[in-house]
This record gives structure tokens, C-alpha cells and sequence, in this order.
């Protein structure tokens, strides 16, 4: 849906921001982008719509070079969430998620009863909040008010710069939770920058780890935390409470698949914990091992890296 091609970008001054990126994002994938401060990846977002144009290479959005598009229609397709959120003070909650319909062209009572609809949805009352001004409500809040806004127009895709930076962190994993909820029913096609690995772990379907501006492992979180690509990546994951989640929950926590169709050529007990079965799994080109039961030896079902995946993230959500 979103693919980069050998994308370069030297600001006028001489830095060059990124380099040679390339990579996809696939319809209804979320990836996150994840580094250290000024390693390129707002320059790699505000790309895509075109805020901050290429210095070679090219991007493109289902298939066409964004580069021949005309950028304002570009952005009609993008919904944009930045932290400071940017929503408009003297417009009411309610106003401010109905700008873009009715920019473009959706009848006032209709954008409105849209709008509505989509403060319910990021858990905000329309008739508590929206009439309400931006100052009158909490950071928290606000926030959801910048993704019921992004979501208004319905674009396809969404780009979010660090949306959930400017609240405690208990705030925080409580919106990352119901963002995610709000996810799996939208199911649009998402960049999210952050410099949090634990957000980039939780939130993303897969993570792009940035270096000084280029991605140094673009895989899923599981497989960036069990196996990083690259010594810097290592460090980077190295202290995470991720890592000693993967090496802490069990394989009985996954979606086994039934038994059934060729014997798988390796197995794990029904014990071992995901990071052992991630390690076998990354030995075995048929992506998948056998779950046996460690007394009978009986095998109970097959295990995928989607299935590590998912339990991994399941425990990550149980933990918030
Ligand atoms: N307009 C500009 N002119 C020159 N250099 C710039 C410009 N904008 C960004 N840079 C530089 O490009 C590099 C990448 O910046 P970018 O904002 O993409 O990083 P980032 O990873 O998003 O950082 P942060 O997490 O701090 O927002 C940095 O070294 C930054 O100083």
C-alpha cells in the first residue's frame, strides 16, 4: 500500500536524513518507527504526504508515484495525527472532528452526525464533550480527539507522529490499548512514529528499527526482540521488558492449529517458553513446529511465528 524505493533525503544544509530506505507497508498493516531521537523517522513520514519531498528515490501509495499526485488530494487520502494534536481552539470538540467532511463537501448535519459517531468510537461522549472547547479537556482526551479527527475523513491510510507522547504513561497504555481495539475494526494502513519501544512493540504488526537514518531490521516485534538483525539493534532491544516477556510466556498461551497435514520436522514441549519455540521456528524454512506433550509426547498441534506473535502481544496487553 505504502512503498519506498532507495529513499533518500539531504536537507539544503548538507544532513542527510535517510538514506537509501526501502520498504512496504501492506493494506491494513500498522508499522511502527522506532529510534532514537534525529534518526530520520518524522522526515520518513512527512514524505509520504508530501510535506517534505524526496532528494531521490520514490514512494508509492497503491501503486502510484505520489510524487505525480496533486499533494492536496494526496493529504485528502492520509489522515495526519501529530502530539501536539493541533486542534483548532475556538471550534468546539464536535467542530473540530467534522472539519475535513465538511471541507470536503459533506453536508453540515451529516459531518456532524459522522463526528459523532467517531468521539463514541475513541470512547469520548457527544453529548458530554462535544461541545466542549480543546482547552476544556485533558491530554488524554484531546489526543482521542486528534484520532476521531484523522479518522473523520476515512482515508485509507493514517500517519501518526508520536500521537500518544503527551501523556503519563498509565494514560498512554490505556489509549494504545483502545487504539488498537479501534484498529482491528478500521483496519486502515498505518505509519506511527515513536521513540518508545515498548509502544513500537505493542502497537506495531511489524517494527521498523531506525539507525542514523537508515532502517536496521524491519521485521515483527517478536522476531526483532528473539532475533535482532544487527549488534545496534541488540542494544537498542537489550534492556526491554519485552524480551524477558517472550522468555517468560508460555507456547500453551498461542493459537495452536490442529494437528494434521505433513508431521512437522521439529518440535517443542508444550512448556517451553516463546523465545525456545521463536529459536526453533527460525530453524525451520516450513515456518512451523510441532507442539508435543511432554509426557505423552502426544502432538497436541503446529506453531507459526503469527501465533508467537499473536500470544506475545496478548500478554503484552494482559500486562497493561
Ligand atoms: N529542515 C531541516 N533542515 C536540516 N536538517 C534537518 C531538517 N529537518 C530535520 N533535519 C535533520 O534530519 C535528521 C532527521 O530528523 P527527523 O526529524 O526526521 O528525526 P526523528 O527521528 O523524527 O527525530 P525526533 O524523534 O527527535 O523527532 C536530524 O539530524 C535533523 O536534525
Amino acid at each position: 500500500m505504502i512503498r519506498f524505493e532507495h529513499v533518500t533525503k539531504r536537507y539544503p544544509d548538507g544532513t542527510t536524513a535517510v538514506e537509501d530506505l526501502s520498504f512496504e507497508v501492506a493494506e491494513g498493516e500498522l508499522v511502527t518507527l522506532v529510534g532514537p531521537s534525529g534518526c530520520g523517522k518524522t522526515t520518513t513520514m512527512k514524505m509520504v504526504n508530501r510535506l517534505i519531498e524526496p532528494t531521490s528515490g520514490r514512494i508509492l501509495l497503491a501503486g502510484e508515484d505520489i510524487s505525480a499526485a496533486d499533494p492536496v488530494e494526496l493529504r485528502r487520502r492520509i489522515g495526519y495525527v501529530i502530539q501536539q494534536v493541533g486542534l483548532f481552539p475556538h471550534k468546539t470538540v464536535l467542530e473540530n472532528t467534522a472539519t475535513v467532511p465538511q471541507l470536503i463537501g459533506t453536508p453540515k448535519a451529516k459531518a456532524r452526525a459522522r463526528a459523532a459517531e467517531l468521539l463514541e468510537l475513541v470512547g469520548l461522549d457527544p453529548s458530554v464533550y462535544g461541545d466542549r472547547y480543546p482547552e476544556q479537556l485533558s491530554g488524554g482526551q484531546r489526543q482521542r480527539v486528534g484520532v476521531a479527527r484523522a479518522l473523520a475523513a476515512d482515508p485509507p491510510v493514517l500517519l501518526m507522529d508520536e500521537p500518544f507522547g503527551a501523556v503519563d504513561p498509565v494514560v498512554r497504555e490505556h489509549l494504545q490499548n483502545e487504539f488498537l481495539e479501534l484498529q482491528r475494526t478500521v483496519r486502515k494502513t498505518i505509519l506511527l512514529v515513536t521513540h518508545d519501544l515498548e509502544e513500537a512493540i505493542r502497537l506495531g504488526d511489524r517494527i521498523a528499527v531506525y539507525g542514523a537514518g537508515t532502517i536496521e531490521q524491519f521485521a515483527r516485534p517478536a522476531v526483532v526482540l528473539a532475533a535482532p538483525a544487527t549488534e545496534y539493534v541488540a542494544s537498542f532491544v537489550g534492556a526491554d521488558r519485552g524480551l524477558k516477556r517472550l522468555a517468560v510466556t508460555r507456547v500453551g498461551t498461542a493459537d495452536l492449529a490442529p494437528p494434521g497435514g505433513p508431521a512437522p520436522a521439529a518440535d517443542v514441549p508444550l512448556g517451553a517458553t516463546l523465545r525456545e519455540a521463536l529459536a526453533a521456528l527460525l530453524q525451520e524454512d516450513s515456518g512451523r513446529i510441532g507442539v508435543k506433550d511432554p509426557d505423552s509426547g502426544e502432538l497436541l498441534g503446529v506453531l507459526t511465528p503469527e501465533a508467537v506473535h499473536r500470544a506475545l502481544r496478548r500478554a503484552q496487553l494482559q500486562e497493561a
